[in-house]
């Protein structure tokens, strides 16, 4: 598979904090890539980098097979801190206004948008009758607007009910198919389980495993796995 992201060698010091210390990661076209790692691990920092929030020290960035550029964000669409959203406006209101911003036809991004991420029968309602599964998935349709190849997902699970995570599960899976590659970051290792294809792990800026998540399993437990890696890895013996 041709790569989407690459990211080799990666580092970010904020004063004196290290939140990446060489990051090397693979996210091919089309799969759904999980970023795991502890909290402070560096999942957010990553995820700026690649949306352009910020800019590393050092090391490389390529999208698509091409050194990272302003240009690059064309093909990225992103949604970390969560979407913001104006509690008295509608689905439609917002879609229709982000298109207006990205030269977008409204009419075409509504109808492209509203029923991928399953908003088409509530597009009328205000923001702040929705529920936070719903304003996730309207800030997914903001995000994917431009159309990204590339979509940067920074927790977009958290605080979500059962019925949410599995609504942005199936989300996310729908992207993919659509030729789409999805960069997601979370802690719910089951969630990740059920989503993605492959993984990353960060601990304390650094990657510490790239793979298939069955091989993260311990003894065939995941989250036995999981915590092993972290323990052995933050201790500094691998
Ligand atoms: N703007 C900032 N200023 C100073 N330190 C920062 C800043 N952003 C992140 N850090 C530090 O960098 C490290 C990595 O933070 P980051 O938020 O990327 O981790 P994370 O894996 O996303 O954590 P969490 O799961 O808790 O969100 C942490 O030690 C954090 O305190």
């Amino acid at each position: 598979m041709p790569s989407a992201l690459r990211v080799s060698a990666l580092t970010k010091h904020f004063g004196s904090a290290a939140a990446l210390q060489g990051v090397d990661l693979d996210v091919a076209e089309g799969e759904v890539y999980g970023l795991l790692g502890p909290n402070g691990a560096g999942k957010t920092t990553l995820m700026k980098a690649v949306a352009g929030l910020l800019r590393p020290d050092s090391g490389t960035l390529e999208v698509a097979g091409r050194p990272f550029t302003r240009d690059s964000l064309r093909g990225i669409g992103a949604l970390v801190d969560g979407p913001g959203l104006w509690s008295g406006m509608s689905a439609r209101e917002h879609v229709r206004a982000h298109a207006r911003l990205r030269g977008v036809d409204p009419d075409d991004a509504v109808a492209r948008l509203l029923p991928l991420v399953g908003m088409d029968q509530v597009a009328d309602r205000r923001v702040s009758a929705y529920s936070l599964g719903m304003r996730w998935r309207l800030g997914i349709a903001i995000a994917m607007i431009g159309n990204p190849r590339l979509l940067v997902l920074d927790e977009p699970t958290n605080g979500l009910d059962p019925i949410g995570m599995r609504e942005m599960r199936a989300l996310m899976r729908r992207i993919a198919e659509s030729g789409a590659t999805v960069f997601v970051s979370s802690h719910q290792l089951d969630q990740i389980a059920r989503t993605c294809d492959r993984v990353g792990v960060l601990v304390h800026g650094h990657t510490r495993y790239e793979g298939p998540l069955s091989g993260l399993a311990r003894d065939g437990d995941l989250e036995e796995g999981f915590f092993a890696l972290v323990e052995r890895t933050s201790s500094g013996v691998r």
